[in-house]
């Protein structure tokens, strides 16, 4: 599939940035913050727990893996509160639910906010049946210090929430929402909401497409990159959530999900060079975790809002 890479920040100058931004300087303190972040994963392997789904359990623990952290999968509350504290950061991914799942994950949020430990929400199918609802609106009196999610689910998250202007009940929160896990909006459209949504958390919202949108609620990033692959495997972005966990594990909230989304952007058009089909492309884009540098990715293609 056709992709483009890119060696240095200078390199994008003869690209055009995203509408309506432009590149970040190659000596933006942000980057810098971001090569840290990745230089800190590389040298301390960092832990991110994950509460996640059952469909792509095995690509989060791989995709840490090769991202430079560790890994380690836990559903139970006493266990999952007991991991938090051997590790910085967790991820929790509500795609696949079980019937526990409605009192346990308010339970582990809860907890998590008592400890003081920061976790990465990817709010899966958000709108999606009444149980997925219910954890959902429970997350907002404890709520992690990134969401991470495609544009659907932050639209819906942000609706559900009453965060949004034009629905302050949050009364339509599953109408003409996702059909499913993948997302039926652009970027763009979820561009407010995930301003609304990192104010309200404190935190930051990195929202996946072709190019992604991060923001802390003040600045709005745009990232390019990738491959059209990502959207014929499953779990490019539920390995994404659990990647920002790693970083989240060594970093702020935004930087967590700036570098994480930046290392997925660089190693995607990586592998998409090499890759002959969905099969070899997750292959090639795990071995373009591990190879991707700390300054490679703090070079990505990052354009900030003017
Ligand atoms: N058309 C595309 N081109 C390049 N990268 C993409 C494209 N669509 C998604 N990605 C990348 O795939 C990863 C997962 O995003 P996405 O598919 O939106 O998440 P989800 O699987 O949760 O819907 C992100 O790193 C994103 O940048
Ligand atoms: C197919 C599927 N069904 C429930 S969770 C899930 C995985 C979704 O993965 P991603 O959002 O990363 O594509
Ligand atoms: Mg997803």
């Amino acid at each position: 599939m056709a992709s483009q890479q890119f060696d240095s920040p200078q390199s994008a100058a003869a690209h055009d940035a995203p509408a309506g931004a432009h590149w970040l300087a190659a000596t933006d303190p942000v980057r810098e913050k971001i090569r840290a972040a990745a230089q800190s994963v590389r040298d301390t392997t960092p832990l991110a727990q994950s509460v996640t789904n059952f469909v792509t359990v095995n690509f989060v623990a791989n995709a840490q893996l090769a991202a430079g952290g560790t890994a380690a999968m836990s559903y139970l509350p006493d266990d999952v509160l007991a991991t938090a504290q051997l590790c910085h950061a967790s991820y929790i991914n509500v795609g696949t639910l079980q019937p526990y799942y409605r009192e346990a994950f308010p339970q582990i949020a809860e907890g998590f906010r008592k400890l003081g430990h920061p976790w990465v929400l990817d709010p899966v199918a958000a709108g999606i049946g009444e149980t997925r609802s219910a954890i959902l609106m429970a997350f907002r009196d404890n709520p992690p210090a990134v969401v991470r999610g495609n544009a659907s689910e932050i639209i819906t998250l942000t609706r559900m929430w009453g965060l949004d202007s034009d629905d302050p009940d949050g009364a339509d929160a599953s109408a003409n929402r996702p059909q499913g896990v993948e997302s039926v909006d652009g970027v763009d459209a979820a561009r407010d909401a995930a301003i609304r949504l990192a104010r309200f958390i404190g935190g930051a919202v990195a929202v996946s497409g072709e190019v992604d949108l991060v923001t802390d609620g003040e600045r709005v990033f745009r990232l390019a990159g990738g491959s059209a692959y990502m959207t014929k495997i499953t779990g490019a972005g539920c390995s994404l959530g659990g990647v920002v966990g790693t970083y989240l594990a060594v970093s702020d909230p935004l930087t967590a999900a700036l570098g994480a989304s930046a290392l997925y952007n660089v190693a995607g058009s990586a592998a998409d060079a090499r890759a002959k089909g969905p099969g070899s492309f997750q292959v090639e884009f795990l071995d373009a975790l591990w190879n991707t540098t700390p300054q490679q990715i703090a070079n990505g293609l990052i354009a900030v809002e003017d």
